[in-house]
């Protein structure tokens, strides 16, 4: 592992009860860096991202954020070190409004009401509708602009993309890059479409039954694109 990362997992294992999902993963995001999480269905993606975000706990390794252990710290005290998670399921808060949503989420760090509808100016022509008045593809960019309120240093983001028409995709795309290439953020991003997560992250690695299966820079898995594909395939 680099010393220059800013997240780095050491053989983590994580589960449900007694059950052992994710068994013994290590990864490492570099300050700024991209990584994707890819895996077919119930390949252990979601259980391995909750439990860097702290939704989980870690049974055993180690999770560091800026040279930090933070593996058992709660959610809330991983959000306020620098983890910003995007969940799966989005989880907005319907009864609030989109900038209630928005303010709740706010920690005092740099990015402001301004900058995340600067970002997202969906959201500012839709600041006063209820959170559970909106469209699939405008929750996912609350539920990305209210990560961003907490100031992350590196972005968990869990299927992004998942069910959004591609006009929507290919926004959230662009916003992602601009956070990568604009802010220096960096990200994971757990996705089933490959290709879809190395447009925005130059590293990527392939979870299967919860254990590494390999891993590689954008161009080393492009060029073994078979191979990779025939991992993440639904039939195989
Ligand atoms: N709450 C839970 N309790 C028990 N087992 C669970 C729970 N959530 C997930 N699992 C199991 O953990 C395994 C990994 O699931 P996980 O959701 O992490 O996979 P994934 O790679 O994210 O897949 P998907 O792309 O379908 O979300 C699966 O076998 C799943 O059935």
């Amino acid at each position: 592992m680099t010393s220059d990362a800013v997240l780095q997992a050491r053989n983590i294992v994580s589960g449900y009860g007694q059950t052992r999902i994710v068994d013994g993963i290590s990864l490492s995001v570099p300050n700024g860096g991209g990584l994707a999480l890819l895996g077919r269905n119930g390949a252990g993606k979601t259980t391995l991202v909750c439990t860097l975000a702290g939704r989980l706990p870690l049974k055993e390794g180690s999770i560091r954020l800026g040279g930090v252990e933070i593996g058992t710290l709660s959610p809330c005290q991983r959000c306020r070190c620098g983890i910003g998670f995007v969940p799966q399921e989005r989880q907005i808060f319907a009864t609030l409004s989109v900038e209630e949503n928005l303010r709740i989420a706010n920690l005092g760090g740099s990015w402001t009401l301004e900058r995340v509808y600067e970002l997202f100016p969906r959201l500012a022509e839709r600041r006063q509708n209820g959170g559970g008045q909106l469209s699939g593809g405008e929750q996912q960019m609350l539920a990305i602009a209210r990560a961003l309120m907490s100031d992350p240093v590196c972005l968990l983001l869990d299927e992004p993309f998942e069910g959004l028409a591609p006009v929507i995709v290919d926004m959230l795309l662009d916003v992602l890059l601009r956070l990568r290439q604009e802010k220096a953020m960096a990200m994971i991003i757990v996705e089933q479409h490959a290709r879809l997560a190395l447009e925005v992250a130059e590293q990527g690695i392939v979870v299967e039954r919860g254990r590494l299966r390999t891993g590689g820079s954008r161009g080393e898995l492009l060029h073994r694109w078979e191979e990779i594909e025939d991992m993440l395939a639904v039939t195989h």
